[in-house]
């Protein structure tokens, strides 16, 4: 990935980009463009638009594919190696050392006349809200499978991602060179896992170590890797398959077409039709190659079928075809932006998808435009913060430079230099005015009886805001020093800007700074990060679980406050039950409900009442978590003359802290269910280090020599593990792991816990 976020980089970006050989590896430079270009970069028409993103399990082989990509469209003049740390996507330090990739960014590149807007996401569970981002923006993606591990943890997570918003995908199998790999495995794997129909384009020649080519399915040619100059797969022959001498190659091929055509025609009504004309005896073999690729691109925008093609990109072979099916079967942007151009019309109407902090130069967004236009040196209005923004630069990520742009239009992603207040997931139009005409718009046409699916909110005509799930850990976090307390609240602040699912919190009883996050690696991302970018040493306090609180079962409490402050007498009661809330597992919020006349009470009354109830319920009575899975009815309300609404909040507040109390809360805490692939002869140890940890074993698969365990184990159990599956594999083991539901402790477990942490209160304070 291009990241832009560190100094360091941004140093490098700009100096003159080209690929220098120091100490036998390549390091890549880019420039910070301004003034004249090689070349004049014009605008790509909507049609040759392709924003599409790479999508993949950890390892897959996302990063090799894109550079290899970058490569073959002539970004770079040589080829970087992710085992060598020398990618330029992923470019922030962090990821270099770690060998993954972290946080997504757009560049762009041209492919045959068309433009295609790459913007990487990434494989680690950690960050899938950084993948969530991505599809936002995208208008199709390529999935990279390893060929011998088929669909694994993760791609089923961010396959499951895409289908929420319907990115139409195409998949590669990646790997055919490594031992193991399997056309029929993965396509099955495809097809039970991810529920879909793959469409086999290829047909592999040679295999594992053989792996030289394949023939293409669709133009009945074979395409093979000879070794070309520098060995970097640049040059590739193609050879018409009726010219191929080999017989049982073209039978083959011919069977696979015919399973193709087929598939497609039971998919498209097109190539059904096509299928049934003339006199019914179609030969599938004659059908126009031209005839199966709008077939193929009908099916994959329908997302009812996915094209699967193949290669091995660390030996170079395959990456150029899988850029022509880009362009051939992915959209262009132009059914993403249709409502949003309805409503806005020739307006701006644009989404944050990434923002990144630069010392000199102040935030970079990265925008999708979705309607109108954007230039430099104008005003904007971000709908989600209600504030007037001004666009100081406008920049294009083009191959090896930022491209100072004149103007940028719809479909295309821009980068902006000027935006101060502006986070991710933020909405951003031409002026006030603009959001009022397409409420007008919107209001019209839901009249007419249609529905504007891409608005998530009913007031303001914005985008709808990212999913990010609930963090699962949390630290404190300690400046150096009292006098950089400042800089450390800041770079907080940029980084919340940059990364929804950090949380950042005071904590009311200690005054300490709380970070909460999606996992270890995230917090220690975090940490390395105000390190290497904000040049700030600062002190993690210890990993804790952010643990929930619920109630044990129905209780009612009454407070009464009474009390003189100068010379007014407050005076109220507040009765409140609580039981169990009755929904699929404990819900995030607690619910309020009223059991009295609402009618009856003054409305400011029943405000400042929720009020106290919704503050008692973010520190639950045992620990101190927020409490959730409860409803909490206000049976009765009784406020005297003159009593303040402060006084009949703090009521309700206590009476809501009894009240959880007395039904003898119970702690829950979080599960996480856990993918790990390791092979047969470590399958003991990780068997019994999961029984260490109170994991339960769900499910056990098998292939030749690799098992893959499904288990669920508690968070707090898992604190370390990467390090520890490490160890008790001796680093065969791969595993990945993702929050599934907060469940309740057995009284044994929670009464150590509540020991354990009130002895570390004491201790601690
Ligand atoms: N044999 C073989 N190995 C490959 C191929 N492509 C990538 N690899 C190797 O697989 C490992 C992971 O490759 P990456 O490109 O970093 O994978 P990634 O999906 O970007 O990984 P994350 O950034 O961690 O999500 C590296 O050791 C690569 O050299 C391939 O075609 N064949």
């Amino acid at each position: 990935m291009i990241g832009v976020a560190g100094i360091d980089c941004i140093r490098k970006l700009m100096r003159f980009a080209h690929p220098c050989l120091r100490g036998g590896r390549h390091v890549y430079h880019y420039r910070w463009y301004s003034g004249k270009s090689r070349t004049e970069i014009v605008e790509a028409e909507m049609t040759r638009i392709r924003n599409i993103g790479i999508m993949a399990h950890i390892d897959a082989g996302k990063t090799t594919t894109t550079e290899r990509m970058l490569y073959y469209t002539g970004f770079t003049r040589a080829l970087g190696d992710v085992d060598d740390g020398d990618t330029v996507m992923d470019y922030m330090s962090q990821e270099r050392q770690r060998g993954i990739t972290i946080q997504s960014a757009a560049i762009s590149f041209n492919w045959k006349n068309h433009r295609i807007n790459l913007i990487d996401t990434p494989g680690h569970v950690d960050f899938t809200v950084e993948v969530e981002r991505s599809l936002r923006v995208l208008d199709g993606a390529v999935a990279v499978f390893d060929a011998s591990a088929g669909v694994e943890a993760q791609t089923l997570t961010v396959w499951r991602q895409a289908d929420r918003y319907s990115i139409p995908r195409i998949a590669f199998l990646n790997k055919m060179d490594k031992t193991g790999a399997s056309l029929e495995y993965s396509i099955n794997s495809i097809r039970d896992k991810l529920k879909t129909v793959p469409l086999v384009l290829h047909l592999p020649i040679g295999i594992e170590k053989t792996f030289n080519g394949m023939v293409d399915l669709v133009s009945m040619e074979k395409l093979a890797w000879t070794l070309g100059p520098g060995n970097d797969g640049s040059v590739y022959q193609t050879t018409l398959l009726q010219d191929v001498d080999d017989a049982q190659l073209q039978e083959r091929a011919l069977e696979e077409r015919a399973i193709l055509i087929e598939q497609l025609a039971e998919l498209d009504d097109k190539m059904a039709d096509l299928l049934l004309s003339g006199d019914g005896t179609c030969d599938l073999g004659s059908i126009p190659a031209e005839e199966v690729h709008m077939a193929l691109q009908r099916v994959t925008q329908a997302q009812t079928g996915v094209p699967v093609l193949c290669g091995s990109s660390l030996k170079n072979k395959g990456v150029q075809p899988l850029l022509d099916a880009i362009i051939r079967y992915l959209p262009d942007p132009q059914d993403k932006g249709k409502e949003l151009e309805q409503l806005y019309e020739d307006s701006l109407c644009a989404y944050a998808f990434k923002i990144t902090h630069h010392k000199q130069r102040g935030p970079l967004t990265f925008l999708r435009i979705y309607s109108g236009t954007i230039t430099p040196q104008s005003t904007i209005y971000n709908v989600s913060r209600d504030c007037t923004e001004r666009v100081n630069r406008l920049l294009l990520v083009f191959a090896d430079e930022y491209r100072e742009m004149s103007s940028m239009s719809a479909g295309n992603i821009a980068m902006v230099v000027g935006l101060k207040q502006t986070y991710t997931g933020d909405t951003l139009v031409s002026s006030p005015s603009a959001v009022v005409s397409a409420k007008k718009v919107r209001g019209r046409l839901q009249e007419e009886g249609q529905s504007i699916s891409v608005m998530g909110d009913e007031d303001a005509p914005v985008l709808a805001g990212l999913d990010v799930p609930e963090p699962v850990f949390f630290c404190t976090i300690e400046a150096p020093s009292m006098s950089k307390q400042q800089e450390l609240d800041a770079a907080l602040v940029n980084l919340q800007k940059e990364d929804p699912s950090l949380h950042v919190k005071i904590d009311p009883e200690t005054g300490q700074t709380v970070l909460s996050g999606m996992g270890e690696l995230h917090l220690e991302i975090i940490h390395d990060r105000i390190l290497k970018e904000y040049n700030l040493e600062t002190h993690l306090g210890p990993l804790q679980v952010a643990y929930r609180e619920t109630v044990g079962g129905t209780a009612q409490e009454t407070v009464t406050v009474d009390r003189v402050l100068g010379a007014q007498k407050h005076h109220a009661v507040v009765t409140v039950s609580v039981q169990p809330e009755e929904a699929d597992g404990p819900t995030r919020d607690v619910a309020v409900y009223f059991g009295l006349d609402r009618r009856k009470v003054n409305k400011d009354v029943l405000t400042a009442v929720k009020t106290g109830i919704a503050s008692s319920c973010t520190q639950g009575p045992l620990l101190g978590y927020p409490v959730v899975g409860a409803k909490v009815t206000v049976e009765s309300i009784e406020v005297g003359p003159g009593t303040s609404l402060a006084m009949v909040s703090a009521c309700a507040a206590q009476a809501t802290q009894k009240v959880l109390k007395k039904s003898g809360g119970k702690i829950l805490e979080p599960m996480m269910v856990l993918e790990i692939t390791t092979d047969e002869s470590h399958m003991r140890s990780v068997l019994a280090d999961l029984s260490q940890r109170r994991g339960r074993v769900t499910e056990v698969q098998s292939r030749a020599e690799t098992r893959v365990v499904k288990a669920e184990a508690p968070l707090a159990e898992l604190m370390g593990y990467s390090t520890a599956i490490r160890t008790v594999t001796s680093g065969q083991a791969t595993f990945t792991m993702e929050l599934f539901s907060y469940e309740e402790m057995t009284s044994l477990d929670q009464n150590r816990l509540l020991k354990k942490m009130t002895t570390f209160n004491v201790e601690g304070s």
